[in-house]
């Protein structure tokens, strides 16, 4: 199985629930867009660089496409399709105007120059300037992206159409970025996290967590858990894992990923692989990387009392099954890690007026949003018997569903 089948084997055990013609499902599964571009480059050596982006724009009748850029060497059309169909449903499940796109280059950033990434970045924007736009379709980071990156788009971009910053979100703070987009999915995993931990009666402060990816979105997670009392136990990266089972000093393992860019070699827990971090017996356990690594065996040998699912699509079908049959709560995606473009649209209504709000005002409607959006979730599944995947998918694809029957075709 490939991911947009995965994620369209979510989206139909939804629609399914909604009774939606054959019509209306292949128009809300199908992609409005598809964009493959060759981008090519003169890399530092002098020779030429060929690389291809993508930028899949799935739905916008609830506004402008909206979603992230990854650069990864596993970017490809299926799986910017997948992630791209995510949005949508993300947008719409927190209620912001939106609809949903992704996309990337297939590249590995951590073997190329940051010359290098600014030069593809540039000629990227150059070849996709036409399909996006503030009130088009506006890119932001995700894997392998940050917030200079989306600094040289809205440069390259201003090029075409005219300065405006409203293009990209997840800019620097400095040239027109929003306070707290940085840090707004790893805070939206932590409330989220909490939300959950109470109804199943628990707190975060003294649960045990374990985190896989200590990028972005791990990185802040561990920090806000740890914050509020969490013992962090396991994080891991690309190159390896860690644990100590009294609690790493989130702190100190900043300080040494900041000198060695690496998890690994942190003297403050004992080395571990991604493999065992996933099977140790937490209260949590946070996938904040890659899609794909719960399948059916993995599932099985997860010792965890909850999953929350800060990466996207890290839940194979056949792995949710056997979360489903063994009773370990998953809080999806779609739902855990969409404080990232709750923040995103802040940012985007700020450029806009061409106004700033502070971090309080941003961090306290965010919670809002996820708290409210948790909740009716989290009610839904109880009232339908369903899972809380399948409820977030209802409530999402209702409302593009909607959309689409009001704004006609
Ligand atoms: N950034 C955002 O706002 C949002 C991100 N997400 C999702 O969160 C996830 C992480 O994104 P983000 O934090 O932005 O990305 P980053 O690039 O900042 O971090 C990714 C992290 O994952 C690690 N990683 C990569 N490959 C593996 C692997 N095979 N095993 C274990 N760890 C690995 C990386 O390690 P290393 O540094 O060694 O490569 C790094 O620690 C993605 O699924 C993304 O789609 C979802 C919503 C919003
Ligand atoms: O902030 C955004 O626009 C999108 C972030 C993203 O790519 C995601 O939520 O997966």
């Amino acid at each position: 199985m490939q991911a947009f089948e995965a994620t369209s084997h979510y989206f139909d055990q939804a629609a399914k629930l909604l009774d939606l013609s054959d019509n209306i499902r292949t128009l809300l599964i199908t992609p409005d867009r598809e964009v493959r571009v060759e981008v090519v480059i003169e890399m530092d050596s002098g020779r030429i660089g060929n690389f291809i982006g993508y930028r899949v724009q799935h739905d916008n009748a609830r506004g402008p496409f909206k979603g992230g850029l990854r650069y990864h060497p596993l970017v490809d059309e299926d799986e910017a399709r997948s992630l791209a169909s995510l949005m949508t449903w993300k947008t719409a499940l927190v209620d912001i105007p939106f609809g949903g796109a992704k996309g990337g280059i297939n590249c590995d950033p951590t073997k190329i120059s940051r010359g290098e990434i600014e030069r593809l970045t540039r000629r990227f924007t150059e070849k996709i300037h036409d399909v996006i736009g503030p009130v088009k379709d506006i890119p932001a980071p995700d894997m392998g992206t940050d917030a200079q990156v989306m600094a040289w788009i809205m440069n390259e971009y201003g090029k075409y159409a005219g300065f405006n910053p409203a293009v990209v979100t997840g800019k620097p703070v400095e040239l027109h970025g929003s306070a707290g987009r940085e840090a707004a999915t790893g805070y939206g995993v932590a409330i989220v996290a909490r939300e959950m931990l109470s109804e199943l009666g628990r707190t975060i402060g003294g649960s045990t967590v374990a985190i896989q990816g200590f990028g972005n979105v791990g990185g802040f997670t561990a920090r806000y858990l740890a914050k509020e009392g969490a013992k962090v136990v396991a994080v891991s990266d690309a190159y390896g894992a860690l644990f100590n089972p009294e609690g790493i000093d989130v702190a100190a393992l900043d300080r040494h990923v900041a000198a060695t860019r690496k998890v690994v070699g942190f003297e403050g827990a004992r080395p571990t692989t991604n493999e065992e971090l996933l099977r140790m017996d937490v209260d949590v356990l946070i996938p904040a990387a890659l899609g794909g690594v719960f399948d059916k065996s993995t599932a099985e040998a997860v010792r965890a009392r909850l999953i929350v699912e800060a990466a996207n699509s890290p839940t194979w079908p056949e792995a949710d099954e056997v979360f489903n049959a063994r009773g370990i709560p998953v809080v999806p995606d779609i739902l855990a890690n969409a404080g990232g473009v709750i923040v995103s649209y802040f940012e985007w209504v700020q450029n806009l007026q061409n106004f700033k709000w502070p971090l309080e005002q941003i961090q306290r409607e965010e919670e809002k949003k996820l708290v409210d959006a948790f909740h009716d979730i989290h009610d839904l599944a109880r009232r339908k018997k369903i899972s809380m995947r399948t409820a977030a998918f209802y409530r999402a694809i209702a409302r593009v569903g909607r959309a689409h029957a009001l704004a006609g075709i």
